[in-house]
């Protein structure tokens, strides 16, 4: 009663050749050529579930006790740190709920107590004025420098890590020392190296002198109490951890995987927005106008002053919101994964066995043509503005006790980014546009990186005679794009 196996033209080894070849996308390989809701593939030593419609999705993210992410989370987790025997014992403790109920483990009251700050509303608002204020400062002093030639890449990654960082750990973010922001890069770079554990310190020397130096950033952070003037996400990450028994160094361990949650995603979604919006002029003018319709212009002694209020283009600008889900879906490669704590029936009718890993891989849902139409692999920026035929099968920010808190954080962000670059900025590549290349994707992340960095030259749009001034806000914090089956 398992889901069909599909088995590999090579056996045994045919799967593991498949992934690393195909990395992610060969799960989309698989089930082009079968076509069933699930499957199973059988690796050495294990076993996983393979899940490519929306119903059966619908019916595992309601499994939440049986097939679990918290105990993946655990084990990566611990690993990725480099935290104690103590902080794991906490860690791992109930993880599998097989000793009392969620409020009795760590890791399942952690992920609760993370949504909350998040949620829209007054903790939200307040590292959303924050990182809207960075942005628009880091937009400022490249329109000073204008015409100017920037790597694209580079450029939007300093910026928005400063810009998220600053917004959630306040005025003394760790991050804003560039040796620290360039550690958090390099221990990222080896996180795989973490989670195999062999041998790190030969292999992942430069990782592990990476995240000892962010550890002790963090601890130095903490000692100062420097989180008080922080945002709400920052104080009960601290608090939380506390009140579970975590040390100050264990706490200042887990930070740098924080950082992975806020910015290996972010960043790459600003990137492929701008380059998506900048590379086809049609899609350029499409969003201007919209951006154009939503500000706010005041002269006034020969000074033009440019108002654009991001939740005015929340509620006004469908192509722009159309156009990031789009991206999303374009660049989705993320995975949820959870693992089978006992055999369940899954939907009445397939049996997974303990042991076994379900993954939901976004690109399988996002290649689908039973979901997005024939026209499946072309970039559509007005695709959403139209009713796509199952919410479910857009997977940009995960779903059901995984859903991405973050998104509201990182949708406003992107868009802030997006409408101050297309308002102000003309900006071409140096030698044309690259077609996309996937060279490598990391298990951990959601959207794909840039293969390269690309130079691009940046000049000021012409607005006409006299100054111009821009100010950047946020009035109505309740309004959120719909970005999950669940916000719809
Ligand atoms: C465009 C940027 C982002 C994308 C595409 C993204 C995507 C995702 C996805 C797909 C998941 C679900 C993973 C799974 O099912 O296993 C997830 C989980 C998560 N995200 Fe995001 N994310 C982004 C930004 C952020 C930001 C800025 C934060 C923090 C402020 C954040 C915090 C988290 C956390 C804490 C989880 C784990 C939730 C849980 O397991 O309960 N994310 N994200």
């Amino acid at each position: 009663r398992e889901p069909p196996e599909l088995r590999p033209a090579i056996p045994i080894i045919g799967h593991m050749i498949g992934m690393f070849r195909y990395t992610v996308f060969y799960y989309a390989t698989l089930r082009g050529s079968s076509n069933v809701p699930i499957f199973t593939i059988v690796l050495p030593g294990s076993k996983m579930y393979i899940i490519s419609s929306p119903p059966l999705i619908t019916a595992i993210q309601k499994l939440t006790k049986a097939v679990s992410f918290a105990t993946m989370a655990a084990k990566a987790s611990g690993r990725v740190a480099g935290c104690s025997d103590a902080a794991l014992e906490i860690i791992n403790n109930n993880v599998d709920l097989s000793k009392g109920p969620e409020s009795d483990s760590f890791v399942h009251s952690f992920f609760k107590a993370i949504v909350p700050p998040l949620r829209p509303g007054s903790s939200l608002d307040a590292m959303n004025r924050i990182m809207i204020e960075n942005i628009s400062g880091s937009t400022n002093a490249l329109a000073k420098r204008t015409p100017t030639r920037i790597n694209l890449a580079k450029w939007l990654r300093r910026e928005i890590t400063l810009a998220t960082t600053n917004a959630v750990y306040g005025p003394e973010n760790p991050y804003a020392d560039e040796e620290n922001e360039q550690a958090f890069w390099t221990y990222e770079q080896h996180i795989m190296l973490f989670m195999i554990g062999i041998l790190p310190s030969i292999t992942a020397r430069k990782g592990l002198q990476a995240r000892a130096k962010l550890a002790d950033a963090f601890v130095q952070y903490f000692t100062k109490e420097a989180q008080a003037k922080a945002s709400a996400l920052a104080q009960m990450r601290y608090s939380c951890g506390r009140e579970w028994g975590f040390s100050v160094e264990d706490i200042a361990r887990f930070e740098p995987g924080n950082a992975i949650a806020l910015l290996s995603n972010t960043f790459p979604t600003a990137y492929w927005m701008l380059y998506y919006i900048f590379s086809n002029p049609k899609v350029l003018e499409d969003c201007r106008q919209e951006i154009e319709s939503a500000t706010k212009i005041n002269q006034g002694n020969g000074t033009a002053t440019h108002t654009i209020d991001v939740s005015a283009i929340k509620a006004s600008c469908p192509i722009l919101a159309s156009t990031l889900q789009e991206v999303l879906r374009y660049r989705s490669v993320g995975m949820s994964v959870r693992e089978v704590l006992e055999d369940t029936l899954l939907d009445g009718q397939y049996l997974l066995k303990k042991g076994g890993t379900v993954v939901i891989p976004s690109n399988v849902l996002h290649t689908d043509p039973a979901h997005w139409g024939a026209d499946v692999d072309d970039f559509n920026h007005r695709r959403f503005l139209t009713k796509t035929s199952n919410p479910v099968a857009f997977r940009a920010f995960g779903g059901g006790n995984t859903l991405c808190p973050g998104r509201h954080f990182a949708s406003t962000e992107v868009m802030a980014l997006v409408c101050m670059f297309i308002a102000r900025f003309e900006m071409e590549p140096v030698g044309g546009w690259p077609s996309p290349v996937v060279t490598d994707v990391k298990i951990w992340a959601q959207i794909i990186e840039p293969h390269m960095d690309l130079e691009v030259d940046i000049r000021a749009r012409d607005l006409g005679a006299g100054k111009h001034v821009w100010e950047f806000g946020l009035t109505d914090s309740e309004l959120q794009f719909a970005l999950a089956a669940e916000d719809k």
